[in-house]
């Protein structure tokens, strides 16, 4: 299973480029032979929140769309990192993620908003958990802030999850925190965790990438650097289940004692 982990600089509220970018990003990870693409957090406008009202995705047709095209086009699946939407009025952060038939699977809107980034001010929460199958493996995905929520991954990986995908906007300063909790969310859930942050600044903030591919044991198999790129590796998903057997922690809880 090849994955490949697109860390892209996003240009801050333009769309239209952003859109060309993704487009050829996948289509080279497609041509290297991955099996799944993973982009990253709000990649159609970067964080321009003030301008959500004339770019934000109206029900995120377009991304659907692009998605769906190019997964059947190159028969791949895509982890379509997060795009700023416009539903019913209201914004959100949604993550779409479309199958090697083009079928769309999932959508999901970001459950935890970001205070510091005043996320909460311009858009929605979501409400739910996100589990969908690709290639006939249970996956998840949460976005960004979500990570420092083990609750929230944990409950994913009680309904199947194999793979969590984590796609970021997550800040330069607080890179230790990221790269730490990513291998702390893959040991404690004996998961495989794909993690997309991108590179480059916005009128805010500066993001160095670090997107990052763990092993349920831990072990990092990419620790992205600081420029754009598309990074790839191949993983054994029989490795959580010798994890999951070998130090049992899903029989071994005792849940009586977490309430
Ligand atoms: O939690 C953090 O430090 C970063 C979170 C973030 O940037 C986001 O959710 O967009």
């Amino acid at each position: 299973m090849k994955i490949a982990v697109i860390q892209m600089d996003i240009e801050f509220g333009q769309p239209e480029k952003n859109f060309t970018k993704v487009e050829a990003a996948v289509k080279e990870a497609a041509e290297n032979k991955a099996d799944m693409i993973v982009l990253p957090e709000m990649w159609n406008t970067g964080y321009a929140l003030k301008q959500l009202e004339t770019l934000a995705d109206q029900n995120g047709e377009r991304t659907k769309a692009l998605l769906s095209t190019l997964a059947n086009q190159y028969r791949v699946n895509i982890v379509g990192g997060s795009v700023a939407t416009k539903k019913q009025g209201e914004f959100y952060n949604t993550m779409f993620v479309a199958n090697r038939t083009g079928t769309i699977v999932s959508e999901y809107d970001k459950a935890h908003l970001f205070k510091l980034m005043d996320e909460h001010v311009y858009m929605n929460a979501g409400n739910n958990v996100n589990t969908f199958e690709l290639d006939d493996i249970t996956c998840g995905g949460v976005i960004c802030y979500d990570l420092r929520f083990p609750e929230w991954i944990r409950a994913h990986v009680l309904k199947g999850a194999k793979i969590m995908f984590i796609p970021a906007q997550w800040p330069t300063p607080r890179i230790d925190h990221w790269q730490l909790l990513l291998q702390a969310r893959a040991i404690e859930n004996q998961c495989f965790i794909v993690a997309v942050n991108r590179v480059g600044s916005d009128p805010a903030n500066t993001f160095n990438g670090h997107s990052m591919v763990i092993a349920p044991w831990g072990d990092v198999l990419i620790s992205g650097h600081m420029e754009e790129g598309i990074y790839y590796t191949d993983i054994d998903l029989q490795e959580v289940d010798n994890v999951r057997s070998t130090i049992p922690i899903f029989q071994d809880r005792r849940t009586e004692l977490y309430k």
